[in-house]
């Protein structure tokens, strides 16, 4: 019998709105049944960050050798570094039938929209732009001129929220966890009730 593949998942939503927080919170708990994706990057490991768990950690010349070898579902340069998704894990884990997670910036987002056309997307939007700064600046890990350029890209971010499938608000973290997981719920049971509905008219032929 056909497995069915799993459902490519895309959280995405700028710099400090949450969505390493709110991916933990959703990795944390027993029901949650995504998989995710580990991604790789050029960016020093901040303190406490472990390579192989929190991200691949690699030189600029390993990351531009895994583009020329197409190795990358989609990358982006953000801020001063790369960042990308490995492609074969990506692939591998939704054949097995699982559903794959990516926590990820928009411009990579906007690829995997074009290369993925049955992904799930989903934005994850601050409550406000001030909220957004006060967390960027209250967690600490950059300079205030990284603080400042990660803003401006911000706001050219969240004009693009309209893009997505869905906009989560992530005011309190347990709620945005709450609303992604239901979307997911339902965006299984839409395609298990398409798909019945095409083996019915498939049988009926
Ligand atoms: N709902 C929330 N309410 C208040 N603070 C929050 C909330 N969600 C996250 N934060 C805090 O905001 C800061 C930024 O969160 P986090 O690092 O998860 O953002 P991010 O979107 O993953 O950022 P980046 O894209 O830079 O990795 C952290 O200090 C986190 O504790
Ligand atoms: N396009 C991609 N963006 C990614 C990926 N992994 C993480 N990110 C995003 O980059 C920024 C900065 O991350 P930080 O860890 O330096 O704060 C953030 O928005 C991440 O979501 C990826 O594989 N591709």
């Amino acid at each position: 019998m056909r497995r069915e593949r799993g459902l490519l998942i895309v959280l995405s939503g700028p710099s400090g709105v949450g969505k390493g927080t709110v991916r933990k919170e959703l990795f944390s708990q027993p029901n949650t049944n995504y998989e995710y994706s580990i991604s790789t990057t050029t960016r020093a490991p901040r303190e406490g960050e472990v390579d192989g768990a929190d991200y691949f950690f690699k030189s600029r010349e390993e990351f531009e050798q895994m583009i020329a070898e197409g190795k990358l579902l989609e990358y982006a340069e953000y801020v001063g570094n790369y960042y990308g998704t490995p492609l074969d894990y990506v692939n591998e884990t939704l054949d097995a039938g699982r559903d794959v997670f990516l926590e990820i910036e928009v411009q990579g987002a906007a690829q995997v929209r074009e290369k993925v056309k049955d992904g799930l997307f989903i934005f994850l939007a601050p409550p406000s732009l001030s909220e957004l700064e006060q967390r960027l600046v209250g967690r600490g890990t950059e300079t205030d001129e990284v603080i400042a350029s990660r803003i401006q890209t911000a706001r050219l971010e969240l004009e693009m929220m309209n893009l997505y499938d869905f906009v989560v608000e992530n005011d309190e973290v347990q709620l945005a966890c709450d609303r992604i997981n239901a979307i997911v719920t339902a965006e299984h049971c839409r395609r298990e009730r398409v798909e019945k509905r095409y083996l019915r008219m498939l049988e009926g032929e």
